[in-house]
């Protein structure tokens, strides 16, 4: 029988099947953070039960972290108690914490896959939305709700409903200067916030096989803005070669027999989807969005569009949007003034993107009225950049290399971007408010947040070229 590549790991977790499509799924992999985990240790406190596989639940501090001096308490009292919290809720339940100044802390989303954590095949969950990034490693990873959290601790399972299945095929080669993040914009300006509502994502064809892991990552990351459950790539050379001799992935003779069965994750050719979409590398360039959600793309050169081409239904909301980030209907974005810069986050917090904006600030400067955020998505990050030079060349740009955190992300630590000031951004969300009380957002790739930070406004990478 030809099978989905989500269909050969779905099948191969199910404990039991409890009516037509909702069935008991074995969870292999469990991440927690600080977020999310305080109810659920409470659930577990108040009924008198432990957590049932300590082994498979792996914990870090990311949202409530600061990115400078982690080594001192964190000031803000709400951040320093949930952190607190997740120390004492993991010691108490033998749960294996990478918390502040531990040499693998760092985003939940960042440290599984470059620990090798996460592998193909394998069924992931967090409470968090972005958990859709470990499904670049061929697995079924999403995110989960607190009583959720509750449930996978207590019984290392999980109750799902199985989703729909969709494919988005991307073939051809990147231009220069167009990079993954430019692939998921596009995607989602064509397809909207709840273009992929209902169904779980595989992302194929030629474009999407010739990217790196670091690059898939940032897709799938982005799946749940889509409004899909999670997105899948299938498993080949690239995810190999990115497994191997990572801190807790097989090794030796383990290592060949593990790829051996890694080998089986795709979709196999006949396989059946319920929905498939085609896109062509050719009609994407570097994208930024206008609006408060991560739909709003366009091309960097393309004005926001006119109200008469948005639907009658949308046009309330698509000028509501725009008084918020102070922009027009028909307006061209390019060279428009920035305030402060955010290069971190889950989305592009990678090393890969650290040596793409580095590539960029390189020789030149910073312009000055730009604040910037650059944050490592974790400590191993911070440490190859380290090792590569990349400080010191963003020290040369008169930028600072902070310490991992979800940062700017969102406002939950001491980075926020203040009322009315424009960020251009790496991360995944540009809702109102999403970078502090009144920021204003707009989504890029790092090379482009590179190019504007250089400049002070809004600027295509390619003129860098
Ligand atoms: C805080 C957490 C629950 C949240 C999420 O689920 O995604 C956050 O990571 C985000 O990006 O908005
Ligand atoms: S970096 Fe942003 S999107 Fe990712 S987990 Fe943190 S807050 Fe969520």
């Amino acid at each position: 029988m030809q099978k989905t590549l989500f269909d050969k790991i779905w099948d191969q977790h199910v404990v039991e099947h409890i009516s037509n499509d909702t069935c008991i799924l074995y969870i292999d992999k469990h991440f927690i953070h600080e977020v999310t985990s305080p109810q659920a240790f409470a659930g577990l406190d108040k009924r008198g039960i432990n957590v049932f596989r300590p082994d498979r639940t792996i914990a870090t501090a990311d949202h409530n972290v600061p990115s400078i001096e982690q080594s001192k308490t964190i000031s803000n009292e709400l951040s320093r108690k949930q952190v607190e919290e997740l120390v004492k809720n993991t010691a108490k339940h033998h749960v294996n914490l990478y918390g502040l100044n531990h040499p693998f802390q760092g985003i939940v989303h960042v440290i599984g896959p470059e620990l090798g954590i996460t592998q193909p095949g394998m069924t992931i969950v967090c409470g968090d939305s972005h958990t859709s990034t470990h499904g670049a490693f061929g697995c079924i990873a999403f995110g989960i709700g607190t009583s959720e959290v509750e449930m996978v601790l207590s019984t290392q399972c999980l109750l799902q409903q199985k989703p729909k299945k969709m494919r988005i095929n991307i073939d051809g080669s990147l231009p220069s200067h167009v990079v993954s993040k430019d692939i998921i914009l596009y995607i989602l300006s064509k397809l909207s916030t709840s273009g992929a509502t209902g169904y779980f994502i595989e992302y194929a064809g030629s474009a999407i096989e010739k990217l790196s892991m670091e690059a898939r990552m940032t897709i799938c990351n982005m799946s749940i803005e889509l409004g899909a459950r999670g997105g899948m790539i299938a498993v080949d050379e690239t995810t190999f070669n990115y497994i191997k001799g990572r801190e807790f992935s097989p090794k030796g003779k383990d290592l060949a027999q593990h790829l051996e069965i890694c080998s089986q994750y795709y979709s196999d050719i006949k396989s059946v989807f319920d929905k498939e979409y085609d896109f062509t590398t050719s009609d994407i360039s570097p994208m930024i969005t206008y609006g408060t959600n991560p739909g709003s793309g366009i091309k960097i050169s393309d004005p926001i569009p006119y109200l008469s081409s948005i639907p009658e239904m949308e046009r309330l909301g698509f000028k509501k949007a725009l008084d918020y980030m102070g922009f027009e209907a028909g307006q061209t974005l390019l060279g428009h003034p920035i305030d402060y810069i955010f290069m971190g986050s889950c989305t592009n917090g990678r090393i890969e993107d650290l040596r793409a904006f580095a590539s960029i600030v390189k020789g030149r400067k910073k312009a000055s009225k730009i604040t910037a955020y650059i944050v490592p998505g974790s400590m191993q990050v911070l440490k190859q950049a380290r090792a590569e030079g990349i400080d010191k060349i963003l020290n040369e740009a008169n930028f600072e290399l902070r310490e991992p955190s979800c940062s700017a992300c969102l406002g939950m630590n001491d980075d926020k971007v203040p009322k009315g000031k424009l960020a251009i951004s790496t991360s995944n969300r540009n809702f109102e408010g999403r970078q502090g009380p009144g920021a204003r957002t707009m989504l890029a790739s790092p090379l482009t947040v590179a190019a504007s930070a250089i400049t002070g406004c809004l600027t295509d990478p390619r003129e860098f070229l």
